[in-house]
């Protein structure tokens, strides 16, 4: 994974990522402590996506077949700290909202009505904070505004946000502009540049105190409503708040065009692929396989444990890529209950689970107990993959000559890496050979 570097304030570097990790767990734990007022989120998602160019709204388009808008709130869903996520939707999207919430079992959501422009979107959303009778959404100290678009938000950032909100009214996240600003004449021609160094892009979240931006949007103008783009701006024009400016990183990127929903599924691939779990058995083999599969899978982070069962719940809330090795020929039944495991559990609910299951021949196979194995692990991919659970089998000949082995290895590591990092569905339930 791409970190950034330290560099000059205004010039970005390349977008990062980043989902759940244990730095953001640790950070729960601050925020409990350091948040002790109720908080609030507003999510505005009543858009048409016209730059992106497709039938559906970008925020119901799906990444490994889960909507964007689903990652977004998941991103404030998991924090402890943060109260009602209140997602504000186009009315003729409010069925197909609802079942996403159903669907991703997210519980802090309340879904409401859009308006024609985004800062009616956001003025409705708030007012739901405003009516007394609601006990759902209580009126927060704070309340967060993000674009319901911008999945990557990270809880460091939302835990700086809100405190610099509490305490100045008003606070947003900044990035270094990538190209210059310049002001054109209605002819088409340069009228001039703004220097770059002085100017910041205003991104997304932004905090406020909910008194302050509820306020600002009751006094702002109809050219705000229909022109505005900034929130920040409200708060000081109608309030009189500066707000406090903080440095995001560089994931905070609105998904705009279609090419933006292609990198936000890349980072969530790329995350997803960081680390794996390979379960050898105890028998000498096959445990010399994982270890020398571990050595070959060097760019991730991989732990070798004899049995899924005792680790099971250490392993599933750390890694969504499991490798089975199984030694005996058509016995992939421990890789069955392993996978069956995980329908019992909410862990394939949000992000797809990979199993490889690896093959590892010790003899020659007749062609016909090939073709069994085949088609009973087609069968059983075909049923787990309803579950979000990716089956991929790779078969190994065990060769005593050591340079054979070593490329089988090889290839079965790049096969392996290139199923995990794909997580392609068309694949699920083949036999490849290493
Ligand atoms: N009437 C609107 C318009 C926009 N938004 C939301 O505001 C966020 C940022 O806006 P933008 O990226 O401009 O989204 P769209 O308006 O959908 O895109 P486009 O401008 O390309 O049509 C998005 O989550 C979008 O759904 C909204 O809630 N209500
Ligand atoms: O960054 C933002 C506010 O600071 C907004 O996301 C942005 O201004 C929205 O504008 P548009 O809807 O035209 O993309």
């Amino acid at each position: 994974m791409q970190q950034e570097r330290c560099s000059s304030p205004d010039r970005p570097l390349d977008p990062g990522c980043l989902l759940e990790c244990d730095a953001e767990r640790s950070a729960d734990r601050l925020g409990c402590a350091a948040v002790d007022f109720p908080v609030a989120v507003v999510l505005p998602a009543g858009g048409s996506g016209e730059r992106m160019g497709l039938a559906t709204p970008k925020q119901f388009c799906t990444i490994l077949n889960r909507p964007l808008i689903s990652f977004t709130i998941q991103a404030f869903e998991r924090l402890s700290w943060i109260g009602t996520v209140v997602v504000v939707v186009a009315k003729e999207n409010h069925d197909l909202m609802l079942n996403i919430v159903k669907k991703f079992n997210h519980t802090k959501v309340k879904v409401v009505h859009g308006g024609t422009t985004r800062h009616r979107s956001i003025f409705n959303g708030l007012r739901a904070f405003s009516s007394t009778t609601d006990s759902l959404t209580p009126k927060p100290k704070v309340v967060i505004i993000h674009d319901a678009v911008r999945p990557f938000v990270e809880e460091d950032l939302l835990l700086k946000i809100t405190l610099a909100a509490k305490e100045q009214g008003a606070s947003g996240a900044i990035r270094p502009l990538v190209s210059t600003v310049i002001a054109t004449t209605s002819e088409g021609y340069l009228d001039h540049s703004l220097e770059r160094a002085k100017y910041r892009a205003s991104e997304m979240p932004q905090g406020f105190l909910y008194d302050i931006i509820f306020q600002a949007y009751q006094r702002c103008s109809e050219f705000d409503f229909e022109f505005g783009t900034e929130c920040l701006h409200l708060a000081l024009q109608y309030c009189g708040t500066n707000a406090k400016l903080i440095d995001g990183p560089p994931t905070l990127w609105k998904v705009t065009y279609k090419r933006d929903l292609a990198a936000a599924e890349a980072i969530i691939k790329e995350t997803l692929s960081m680390s794996a779990c390979i379960i050898a058995g105890a028998e000498a083999e096959a445990v010399e396989l994982a270890k020398a599969l571990q050595k070959n899978l060097n760019m991730m982070e991989t732990d070798v444990i004899p049995c899924a069962k005792e680790s099971n719940t250490e392993y599933l809330s750390k890694t969504r890529n499991f490798i089975h090795i199984s030694r005996t020929a058509s016995n992939f039944l421990g890789t069955l209950d392993m996978v069956k495991r995980f329908e019992h559990t909410d862990h394939a609910r949000l992000y797809p689970v990979v199993v490889v299951w690896v093959q590892l021949n010790m003899t020659n196979k007749s062609v016909d107990s090939q073709k069994t194995d085949e088609l009973a692990f087609r069968t059983l991919a075909s049923e787990v993959i309803l579950g979000n659970v990716l089956l991929y089998g790779i078969q190994i000949d065990h060769t005593k000559v050591p340079e054979q082995w070593e490329r089988s290895v090889e290839r079965l590591a790049q096969i392996t890496v290139a199923l995990i990092r794909d997580r392609n569905a068309a694949l699920t339930g083949q036999l490849l050979h290493a």
